[in-house]
């Protein structure tokens, strides 16, 4: 097993609105080491997008502490936290947040350039794995919604992050282009020992990686059945 990645200690947050409170993450705690990837499933509000949003630091946690690679991200500044989220995370969100008046390659190449990486065959790989070539030139409103969906994917491991957090990122996608994200993702995970912690709603998907755990009521229940990477159906993909 590589180094811890990424630790989670005892994190909770509630929201409130009116007089009701719901405690979305309640005392949570995880632990992702370097190339391990975890499929984060549970039902609709229990909460997932919550916690990537809480790990990647665009909401605060009410309670806990996050350490990336053992230094907390809480000693971090604004500038620092800026400087972190470009160099060691990729973002898939749900709803894609392309850049509007950039071409699909030039958002790819602007995530690339905030990493300060340059574009490698590893892109151009994920590209052709991601049937990107003949739509890179095309603005987002000319693409669908499982086009943005592979574009965003493409710029979110352009630059092999350290951690990918990826919510939902075959929500739009047919099962042909389902299974070949996932393929790429765990090629990402071989290629660059990315740790992976992917929201999904699709067992198919979450079976190619190699752990999975439920969120409810606030905690993380792991499931001891998950596959191991080995008889994962990516395997089959030629
Ligand atoms: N900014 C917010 N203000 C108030 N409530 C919020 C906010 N963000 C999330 N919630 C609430 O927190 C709960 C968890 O939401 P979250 O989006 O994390 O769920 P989820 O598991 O990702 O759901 P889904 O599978 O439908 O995407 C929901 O009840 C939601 O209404």
């Amino acid at each position: 097993m590589g180094r811890e990645l990424l630790r989670l200690i005892g994190i909770s947050k509630a929201f409130s609105q009116g007089q009701l409170t719901s405690q979305v993450l309640d005392n949570l705690d995880l632990s992702l080491h370097e190339g391990s990837q975890l499929a984060l499933m549970g039902a609709s509000g229990s909460g997932k997008s919550t916690l990537l949003n809480v790990i990647a630091q665009f909401e605060p946690a009410d309670q806990g502490q996050i350490l990336f690679d053992g230094q907390p991200l809480a000693n971090l500044g604004q500038a620092e936290l800026a400087q972190w989220r470009r160099r060691s995370l990729g973002v898939v969100f749900q709803q894609y947040n392309l850049l509007a008046p950039l071409t699909a390659r030039q958002n790819i190449e602007f995530c690339l350039q905030l990493a300060g990486k340059p574009w490698s065959d590893w892109v151009d790989h994920c590209c052709q794995r991601l049937s990107l070539e003949p739509l890179l030139d095309k603005l987002p409103y000319q693409l669908s919604g499982g086009q943005q969906q592979r574009v965003a994917i493409a710029r979110a491991i352009a630059h092999q992050p350290p951690l990918l957090l990826a919510d939902e990122p075959t929500g739009n996608l047919d099962q042909e282009a389902s299974d070949q994200v996932m393929a790429l993702l765990v090629e990402l995970g071989k290629a660059s020992n990315s740790a992976i912690l992917m929201v999904t709603h699709s067992r198919r998907a979450a079976d190619f990686l190699q752990q999975r755990a439920e969120l409810h009521q606030g905690q993380l229940h792991f499931d001891e059945q998950s596959p191991q990477t080995e008889q994962a159906p990516w395997r089959a993909i030629p």
